[in-house]
This record gives C-alpha cells, structure tokens and sequence, in this order.
C-alpha cells in the first residue's frame, strides 16, 4: 500500500492532480482513526488517494461512498484503487456531488459517520446542507481547503477570479459554526481542514430550546 500511495502522490505532482496536502494527512488519518466510521462519503475523488487513506484509516469493515465529476479521474481511480487491498469497500460514483447527493443510491447509504468534502470550492455551503440529513447522530463532517491560501480570513481585497469561491467558504465556515448540533475546529496546517463534529442530540435540544424561547417571548 506504501508503494501505490508514493506512486499516486508522484502521479499527481506530474499531472497537477490536487490530492490532500502533505501538511494535512498525518492530522487527517489521526482523525479518522481516532473517530473510526463504518460508513464514509467523500465529496471529490480525484484519483482515489484520500479514498484510500480514508479505507485504511476507518473500522475494519468501513465502506466508503466517494463521488467525482470528471469520468477520467475516477477511471484513474478506480485503476489505482483495484490494486489496493480495499477494493471491494470503496465505490466511486461518477457525476456531479450537487446532483448525486440528492439521488436515491447515495442517500440509501446514510447515515455516514463520516462525510470529507473536497470538490468544488463554491459549492461547500450547497454540499453541507445536502450532507447534513445524511449524518449518523454522531458524526464527524471534513472539509479541506477551507482557509483557501489565506483568502478567507484575509481582510484585503480578494482577487476578482477567486471573489465567489471566498465568500462560499466564508459562508460554509459560518454554517459549520453556527448550525445547532456542529461544534467546529480549523487545522490551520495545509490550507485549512474544518473538523466539524456534529450531535444529532444536541441540535435537537437547540432547536427546542429556541421553540420555547420564541413561544415564551
Ligand atoms: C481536491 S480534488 C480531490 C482530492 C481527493 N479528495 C484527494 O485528496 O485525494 C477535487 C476533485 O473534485 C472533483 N470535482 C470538482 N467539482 C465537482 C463536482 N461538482 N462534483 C463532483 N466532483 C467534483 C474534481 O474533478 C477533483 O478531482
């Protein structure tokens, strides 16, 4: 497995294949290790390597739902995948994530203990609140590339090209905080992984609790 990965991360330096950074991984396995999911959905395949880590890393039976737009990419997966001991629980699904998600395939794999979102920029806020009725009670939601190269807590003027994509992750880290039942941390090595952890529980008692505060008021 060490070979196929050092052989995935060489192909993508090559090719310009953005697979999750250097920086990120050791903390990203950590986290999945530490929170060990049966069932994963990944946002955003590429050629597979983050799938892979995501396998490797999960429960021994986990199984890991991951989608990708471009059919190329996600034959180069799929190649690379089926020489890795976890062919038979990673399953790529070709399309675009916005439109899968609402299909009947991807939610009948609900509840996932674990989502990573790593595909299109401007599409986190879209991408959270389809995933977020898909989540276990307990489950922890990733997203990479969140602080986008300084961008995003940047207070200078932002590049007219990445303007939109700012102000969606912007708008994702504020949904990620504030939504009842996510509590929200930024690992600020790389270019910004969100761990949210969500409670079912506590989203419903905040959500409650807000009913009797506005029938009170
Ligand atoms: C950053 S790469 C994913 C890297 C991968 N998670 C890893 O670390 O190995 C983002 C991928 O999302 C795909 N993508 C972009 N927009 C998408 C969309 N709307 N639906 C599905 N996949 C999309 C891109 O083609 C690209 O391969």
């Amino acid at each position: 497995m060490e070979t196929l990965l050092k052989e995935m991360e060489e192909y993508a330096a090559v090719r310009h294949v953005p697979i999750i950074n250097e920086q990120e991984r050791s903390a990203f396995c950590r986290i999945v290790q530490d929170f060990c999911p049966h069932r994963i959905l990944e946002i955003g395949t590429a050629i597979g390597y983050s799938a892979l880590l995501l396998a490797r890393c999960a429960a021994d039976d986990a199984c890991v739902t991951t989608l990708e737009r471009s059919e190329e990419r996600a034959e180069q997966a799929q190649k690379y995948i089926a020489r890795s001991p976890y062919a038979s629980c990673i399953k790529i699904h070709v399309g675009d994530a916005g439109k899968l998600l609402q299909q009947e395939n991807i939610r009948a794999g609900a509840p996932y203990d674990l989502v990573f979102i790593d595909a299109a920029k401007g599409q986190y806020p879209d991408y959270f609140a389809k995933a977020l009725p898909l989540l276990a009670d307990h489950a922890v939601l990733l997203a990479d590339n969140v602080l986008f190269r300084g961008y995003v807590r940047s207070e200078q003027k932002i590049p007219h090209r990445y303007r939109t994509m700012v102000n969606r992750l912007r708008e994702y880290l504020c949904l990620a905080a504030e939504t009842p039942g996510c509590h929200t941390d930024i690992l600020e090595n790389g270019d910004g992984l969100a761990v949210t952890r969500w409670d079912r529980t506590a989203e419903a008692s905040t959500t409650e609790r807000g009913r009797n505060h506005a029938e009170k008021a």
